[in-house]
């Protein structure tokens, strides 16, 4: 049996704006298992990262509610719920345990500081080395860690001085710094050339292969989650859809939203029928369809999908669908 590092429990997120109650993520539960891959996918706005910021208190903005539960199995056995954590103990937690690479690295990185500073700093406030010095040190094998060359120069350099792939092996760096447990990465190439994409997804593998982390991936790009993923979760309009593994999801997707998200892209491993588009549009989250999310735009629609909000079922070990059909 797969031992899970994460269980994420009914996780819901809603904001308070002036237009209403934005219902960014609605009981959304999923196990993460410790080594894998994990992938979120879904289009744009569907909740993909306010699910990853939620699993670490990372959502700041003022109206919000977050409800549910982050369990965290560490490896000596404790578990704690990390929404319930004080600012302190998340922080220490954030960058430590679990670290965050985020889609745009020229605003991950600072300006005004050389990319060794930057790498030494995560590790100086988290106390992984005993000073700067020690930092320092430890920065130039994190840049030969990520496949920059001449990390004794680069070192010393201002993001400005790197391309932005780059930059992004850097960012990945300060990441992987303090050896986390879990990588938690957010369209990690979407800002990048389609060449260098696939160098940093080739580096995010290995590095997940040399230290045995657990990376938990959000990508609109199913592309990508074939080549990185073990299991993925599919997300629509703040729900989980569908969860298996990734031969589950691209050879046998049951839920309609599934199979319309994977003729959208080329597919070889698929064996559904091709149609062009998922046809209408993301629903508004503030006044969100009743029953199904998705049933609007399902072309298998029954009048259940208005009533009843579909719960996860297991269809086959492993391979859950929220579905009326099922
Ligand atoms: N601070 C906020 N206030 C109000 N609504 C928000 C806030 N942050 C996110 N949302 C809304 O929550 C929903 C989910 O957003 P989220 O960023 O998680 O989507 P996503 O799937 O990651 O999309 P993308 O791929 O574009 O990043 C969206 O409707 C978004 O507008």
């Amino acid at each position: 049996m797969p031992e899970p590092i994460l269980e994420v429990r009914d996780l819901t997120v809603h904001f308070y704006t002036y237009a209403g109650i934005v219902k960014a993520i609605e009981r959304v539960s999923f196990d993460v298992y410790r080594g894998e891959t994990f992938a979120l996918v879904g289009e744009t706005g569907c909740g993909k990262s306010v699910t990853s910021r939620a699993l670490t208190q990372l959502i700041e903005s003022p109206g919000r509610i977050v409800e549910g539960q982050v369990l965290y199995h560490r490896e000596d056995g404790s578990t704690v719920d990390l929404l319930k954590l004080s600012e302190e103990e998340i922080r220490d937690v954030r960058g430590k345990e679990i670290a965050y690479i985020f889609q745009d690295p020229h605003a991950s990185l600072d300006p005004l500081y050389t990319v060794g500073y930057q790498i030494a700093e995560a590790m100086v406030v988290h106390n992984t080395v005993k000073d700067w010095k020690e930092g320092f040190r430890k920065a130039v094998d994190i840049l030969r860690r990520v496949l920059i060359p001449d990390p004794e120069s680069r070192v010393k350099n201002y993001p400005h001085e790197l391309s932005g792939g780059m930059k992004q092996r850097v960012v990945i760096g300060t990441g992987v710094s303090n050896n986390p447990k879990i990588l938690i990465a957010d369209e990690p190439t979407t800002a990048l050339d389609v060449t260098v994409q696939a160098q940093i997804l080739d580096l995010m593998n290995k590095l997940k292969e040399e230290y045995n982390t657990t990376v938990i991936l959000i990508t609109h790009n199913m592309g990508v989650v074939a080549e990185m993923a073990d299991r993925v979760a599919v997300m629509y309009a703040g729900k989980i859809v569908e969860i298996g593994s990734v031969d589950q999801i691209f050879k046998n997707p049951l839920h309609p939203y599934t199979q319309g998200l994977l003729r959208a892209v080329p597919n070889p491993m698929a064996k559904i029928e091709r149609l062009e588009t998922i046809p209408g549009t993301v629903p508004n989250l503030i006044e969100p369809p009743s029953g199904c999310r998705f049933h609007p735009r399902c072309p298998r629609v029954m009048g259940i999908c208005k009533e009843k909000v579909p719960e996860l079922k297991e269809m086959e070990p492993g391979h859950f669908v929220a579905c009326h059909l099922y």
